[in-house]
């Protein structure tokens, strides 16, 4: 289903660092250098048409909210991306590494707290990613990391949240809640570790399944919440799914019976995309806002 993937790292630097392309190596020190220019190069990017879209000004964000787990280090990716931005340096910071895929939806949680709580916030969210710590050749012995590099690509996304948007500000989608729970037993499903030879993970062939056991009781949770009754999960309902891999996807819109278009905007974004970690429900937005329009 992965038909296009992009990446920061280039032939010629993959090249250079053959570290990277062994399956085990010690490279951590070239990975997180390239990591420590990639992920403010590109998350600037993003953030630079996020706020061109808002129309207001860097100088009007009060807070910053920066997710990656393709680095760690201090000064953090966030301090790098306010001063390419300009951004004031009294902006509230939160600097959130490691946190996997789900930290896209970690980092609208947060902002949404963050907006309804500070009167006046225009919170600054950008989700970055390239693989140059998790990039690496395969090994018969460890399927769950071959299954990574054949589905995960790199991309960035950035947006503004705000409260009680003014008349020069035109707001896109409403947060409306916003919840988290940990499935029983799942622990051991997507382990990542920082090792010397960089970030070794491995995905659990169950993924898929744990996914799709869970999904129903978990949408039906998130509507309790939410205090919305939504009778037909196919009626009047947008789905915005993180494309975790072709094979979740599945799962979920078979198991709650959604019509195959339910899921267009995710399936779009995994074929051109691949799964870009946390700024892929970014993707998924952004191509539903365009799909809407
Ligand atoms: C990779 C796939 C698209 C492949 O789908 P297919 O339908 O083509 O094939 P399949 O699922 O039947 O798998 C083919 C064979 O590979 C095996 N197989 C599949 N996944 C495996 C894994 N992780 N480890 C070991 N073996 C695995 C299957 O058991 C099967 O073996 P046999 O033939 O012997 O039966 C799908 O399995 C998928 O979407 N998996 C989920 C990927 C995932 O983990 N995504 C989360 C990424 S992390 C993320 O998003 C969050 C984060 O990082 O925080």
């Amino acid at each position: 289903m992965v038909e296009k993937r992009h990446f920061y790292l280039s032939d010629e630097m993959l090249r250079e660092s053959p570290s990277i392309t062994a399956y085990s190596s010690p490279s951590l020190t070239r990975r997180q250098e390239l990591a420590d220019v990639g992920v403010p190069e590109l998350g600037v990017e993003a953030a630079r048409k996020a706020m061109s879209d808002w129309g207001k000004q860097a100088s009007d964000i009060t807070h910053l909210v920066a997710s990656t787990s393709s680095s760690g280090c201090m000064p953090g990716a966030d301090c790098e991306l306010a001063r390419l931005l300009g951004l004031r340096p009294s902006t509230k910071r939160l600097m959130l590494y490691q946190t996997g895929c789900h930290s896209g939806c970690t980092a609208l949680r947060l902002s949404k707290d963050l907006a309804e709580n500070n009167p006046g916030a225009r919170v600054l969210v950008v989700c970055a990613e390239v693989c140059t710590l998790s990039l690496r050749g395969p090994s018969a012995s460890h399927m769950g990391n071959l299954i990574g590099q054949a589905i995960l690509g790199d991309a960035n996304g950035a947006l503004v949240v705000g409260c009680n948007p003014t008349a020069e500000e035109h707001a896109m989608f409403e947060l409306v809640s916003a919840c988290q729970e940990t499935v029983p037993g799942t622990e051991e499903a997507l382990v990542s570790k920082l090792r010397e030879e960089g970030i070794v993970y491995t995905l659990d062939r169950d993924i898929p399944r744990h996914v799709s056991g869970s999904v129903e009781w978990l949408v039906e949770l998130v509507l309790q919440e939410a205090t919305v009754s939504v009778p037909d999960l196919n009626e009047e309902v947008f789905w915005v799914v993180h494309p975790g891999g072709r094979g979740i996807l599945d799962r979920i819109e078979s198991k709650l019976g959604l019509g195959e278009k339910k899921l267009a905007a995710s399936r779009a974004v995994m074929r051109q995309y691949g799964n870009t970690r946390c700024s892929s429900v970014i993707l998924v937005l952004e191509k539903m806002r365009r799909m809407s329009e």
